[in-house]
């Protein structure tokens, strides 16, 4: 484990990459290989305009940029870094009778400045500072991320081994540029999996682009994800930029991506093998940065054996796949979910419940959950909308469900300040005993269940019952 941690946190390692931008060629040059020999990764930009681009389109760690050029100038460079690239630290670069502008980029949030002609040594040394600093701002992101993956993996709550299986695929592809496929039913979680995907990765600041396929008529279609010229077409009043475009440097998430028409498939295609698109009623192709998230509820494997999907895009798609299993597959994690619901909802329309009654907790863990997790979430928002008494209690539950519940003890099973978020900042040991404690709770004291839901053997759950002196 605590190899684990330190490899995760272990930054020394990591490239630093630079983009540089003058509109001096030479000059640009010349400080990429004074920075390449220290270990960095450089990218030159030969003006302004190619300098905003580079950084529209790409993540860099820091920008150098010279103050004074044609076109856009240090400081609209430093502005634009700042937006698109809030972590990136910027060092300007400014000739002696410039240094008035210089003080005004500190006053903009550059890292720091550097007077010309270069000293190359103060150069690496600006830079070395800066890198140290970016390594250690990653190096807490990725501890406190460890401290939330406790439980779930930014949002997506499950403890599960199917949901464990699922959260270790999350944080080992996060950080890739790698294609992935999600698969699931619906309201399983998979724009919420895609999200943290991208919240996870080093396109995070960039835009994270959903678009639901089947939600749109095919002539819409095409024009929503590459977007069109004026007059392209009938209605095409004005210039529209499509949604691959529009998520450029980041993320575009294409649900249902098994109604998508041949024509449009074999369209996408081309865009995912040459990182170019051409809107509608248009002849220049432009190129864009993406990564693909898809997520399909349909069986896009027999769809491209039947040659209604393009075997080459399901193989370009399916890189990876994540398989989200349907929640009643997955009972064991309801009551953290109630829990996570719970605490939301309380929060949002500021009631305040003691929890959910026995009767009801047990109608709510035998329920098959059609519409999984989306459901179980209305579900528990309606009921605190309709309860009264502080407890939320089998009459609270629509007639489906209700009609599972097995008594009507009112004792509380749930309470919303119980469950995962209450463990955060206790010792792991303790952690382990509550939910080894839950475990056996859900399963009414079967040793072999709880052990399969805790993903752990059974002379493990043996020893470790007895370690913490747990009620068997
Ligand atoms: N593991 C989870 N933990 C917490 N919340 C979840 C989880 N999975 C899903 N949800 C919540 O359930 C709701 C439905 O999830 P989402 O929209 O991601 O499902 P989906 O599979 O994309 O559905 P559809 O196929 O119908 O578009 C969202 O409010 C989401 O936040």
């Amino acid at each position: 484990m605590t190899d684990h941690l330190d490899n995760d946190t272990d930054l020394t390692n990591v490239v630093i990459s630079v983009l540089i931008v003058d509109d001096d060629e030479a000059h640009a040059q010349a400080v990429a290989e004074s920075l390449v020999r220290i270990g960095c990764e450089c990218t030159t930009a030969n003006s302004g305009p190619k300098g905003i681009e580079c950084i529209e389109s790409e993540n860099y760690d820091i920008v150098i940029t010279d103050l004074k050029m044609d076109d856009v100038d240090g400081l609209t460079i430093l502005r634009k870094t700042k937006e698109e690239l809030p972590e990136a630290e910027v060092i300007v670069l400014t000739g002696y009778s410039s240094i008035h502008s210089a003080v005004t980029a500190m006053q903009g949030g550059a890292y720091t400045y550097l007077t010309k002609p270069l000293d190359i040594q103060e150069l690496r040394n600006a830079v070395e500072k800066a890198s140290t600093r970016i390594r250690l701002i990653r190096r807490n992101a990725a501890l406190n991320r460890r401290l939330d993956e406790r439980f779930g993996f930014e949002g997506v709550i499950g403890t599960s081994p199917s949901m464990n299986k699922v959260i270790e695929q999350l944080k080992n592809l996060a950080p890739t540029e790698t294609t992935v496929l999600i698969l699931g039913e619906s309201g399983t979680g998979k724009e919420l999996v895609a999200r943290a995907l991208h919240q996870n990765s080093p396109r995070k600041n960039k835009p994270f682009v959903p678009l639901n396929i089947s939600a749109l008529p095919e002539s819409i279609l095409e024009s929503e994800l590459f977007g069109h010229e004026q007059g392209a077409f009938t209605g095409a009043a004005t210039r529209r930029i499509g949604k691959i475009e529009h998520a450029n440097g980041g993320t575009l998430f294409l649900d249902e991506v098994g109604e998508m028409p041949m024509e449009t498939q074999i369209k996408l295609l081309r865009v995912l093998e040459d990182r170019k698109i051409t809107r509608l009623g248009s002849n220049e192709e432009r190129s864009v940065n993406i990564r693909l998230v898809a997520a399909t509820n349909a069986h896009l494997k027999e769809m491209m054996e039947e040659g209604s999907f393009r075997r080459d895009l399901y193989y370009r798609l399916s890189v990876v796949t994540i398989s989200l299993p349907p929640l009643r597959e997955r009972r064991g994690d309801i009551p953290l979910l109630i829990e996570h619901f719970l605490k939301e909802f309380c929060q949002r329309h500021q009631k305040e419940v003691q929890g959910v009654s026995r009767a009801a907790r047990h109608a709510l863990m035998s329920f098959d959950w059609p519409g999984n997790i989306r459901q179980l979430r209305n579900t528990i928002e309606g009921m605190l909308a309709l309860d009264t008494d502080g407890l939320l209690d089998v009459d609270d539950l629509p007639d489906e469900i209700s009609s599972l519940a097995d008594g009507d003890g009112d004792e509380i099973t749930l309470g919303v300040s119980s469950g995962a978020d209450m463990m955060i900042g206790k010792p792991l040991r303790d952690v382990e005993a509550y939910y080894i404690a839950r475990s056996l709770e859900l399963t009414e004291g079967k040793r072999e269940e709880a052990a399969k839901l805790l993903g752990i053997g059974e002379r493990t759950l043996y020893r470790k019952i007895k370690e913490y002196g747990l009620k068997q």
